[in-house]
């Protein structure tokens, strides 16, 4: 029963860049048997450093790790059943490929054979058995050190970025791959990636980083429909995320709400609204209207229960990418007047109403509900509007 748990750990290396709250900061997490979880978050959030604290190459400065049931403290990592992919992986220069896959294993029986022969055709490394580590390309180097973890067949598989570095026409097949072997081998899979779309294709599970801790963890649906930090949300949708600065809501409740430029010191400690790409139409208003003035604030304004419609002026198409501009007031500065700034907002479109909008002209962009997120000022998400 290879589960693995992380209960309150807490890690930071000796000389931290100055954090507020540190590396990791009370990390809790939780991986069933048999559950292939991607780990998302950003460059330098510390993904990197959690599998080496579950492989047993660094130790926790506070919190326990359990494989198996067993708080491992102290376990070293030959002893702790995980195979670790690294993200620069380490090689004998001196040995040949084939030697490096074969170094620490016992003599191989038939179905280890056929294993065998499968990873070494999966990661596509047949080409490369005769040679040797420090003559190998990056991505080629990055095959043999998974295809070495592979072998291992342990019972809990540390991969970190094993698709980064790979062709985009080997990566499906190779995402497949791993899948399967996870499916066959049983056991927990910790995929480590910052490419949220490859976590949704290929994990059960997708556990965000963010701030020293895992801000949320879920089934990839639930995470797109419902998540629960903005964190999820950027991360998740890395393109034609459009996201605003929270300005204002009407008195009359939350069916009017202003939305201003996010600026980059804001990003983190301001109250902001994520729309997503998907499912949005463009309405044309009127073919012979002129584009909306600069001044105007823009309005998220709710439509029926279920729909919000924005509305901006179309400044490109091409295919279903539209690009809208929204004139918007410099956030927090009205000592300077309206200045206008222009925001782009891609949409993708697919109706008649969205192919029929032509540049130049103003627009209304419709989106259902759960296209719309709102995120308090510490980034979690708020249910209220
Ligand atoms: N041995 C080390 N000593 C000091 N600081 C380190 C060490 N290794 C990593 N760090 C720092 O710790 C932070 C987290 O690094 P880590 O490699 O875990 O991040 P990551 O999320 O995997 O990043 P990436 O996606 O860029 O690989 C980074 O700021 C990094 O510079």
């Amino acid at each position: 029963m290879p589960q693995v748990q992380l209960s309150a750990v807490r890690f930071d290396y000796p000389d931290p860049v100055p954090a507020a709250t540190g590396l990791l900061s009370g990390i809790d997490l939780d991986i069933a048997d048999g559950q292939y979880v991607c780990l998302v978050g950003n460059s330098g959030s510390g993904k990197s450093t959690l599998l080496r604290l579950v492989a047993g190459l660094l130790r926790p400065d506070a919190g326990i790790i359990r494989i198996g049931g067993v708080d491992v403290d102290g376990v070293p990592p030959h002893r702790r059943d995980v195979a670790m992919v690294f993200q620069g992986d380490a090689l004998y220069p001196h040995l040949s490929v084939a030697r490096q896959l074969s170094v620490g294993r016992a003599k191989t029986n038939a179905r280890d054979s056929a294993r065998l022969s499968d990873i070494v055709r999966f990661t596509r490394i047949e080409g490369l058995l005769d040679r040797f580590a420090d003559g190998l390309s990056g991505g080629e180097l990055k095959r043999v050190g998974l295809a070495k973890a592979l072998i291992r067949n342990a019972g809990v598989r540390l991969l970190d970025e094993p698709l980064s570095g790979i062709d985009a026409s080997h990566r499906q097949t190779l995402a497949d791959f791993l899948t399967e072997v996870h499916q066959r081998g049983g056991g927990v899979t910790l995929h480590v990636t910052h490419d949220g779309q490859e976590a949704v294709r290929v994990a059960d599970s997708i556990a965000v980083l963010h701030d020293g801790r895992i801000v949320q963890k879920d089934d990839p649906g639930v995470l797109l429909d419902k998540p629960e930090h903005r964190a999820t949300c950027r991360l998740l949708t890395p393109w034609g995320l459009n996201e605003f600065a929270f300005a204002s809501a009407s008195e009359s409740g939350s069916n009017r709400i202003e939305l201003d430029k996010l600026s980059d010191q804001d990003m983190d400690t301001t109250p902001t609204v994520c729309i997503l790409p998907q499912a949005v139409s463009v309405e044309c208003i009127e073919s012979s209207s002129t584009p909306m003035p600069a001044n105007v604030r823009p309005t998220l304004q709710r439509i029926g229960g279920d729909r919000w419609a924005i509305v901006g002026n179309l400044v490109r198409r091409a295919s279903n990418r539209f690009t809208v501009s929204l004139p918007l007031h410099t956030h927090g500065r009205s000592d300077e007047g309206d200045t206008e700034a222009l925001l782009r907002f891609n949409v993708a479109g697919h109706d008649e109403a969205t192919k029929s909008a032509e540049p130049g002209r103003p627009v209304r962009m419709v989106f259902a509900n759960d296209a719309v997120h709102f995120f308090d000022a510490d980034g979690w998400r708020q249910d209220t509007h």
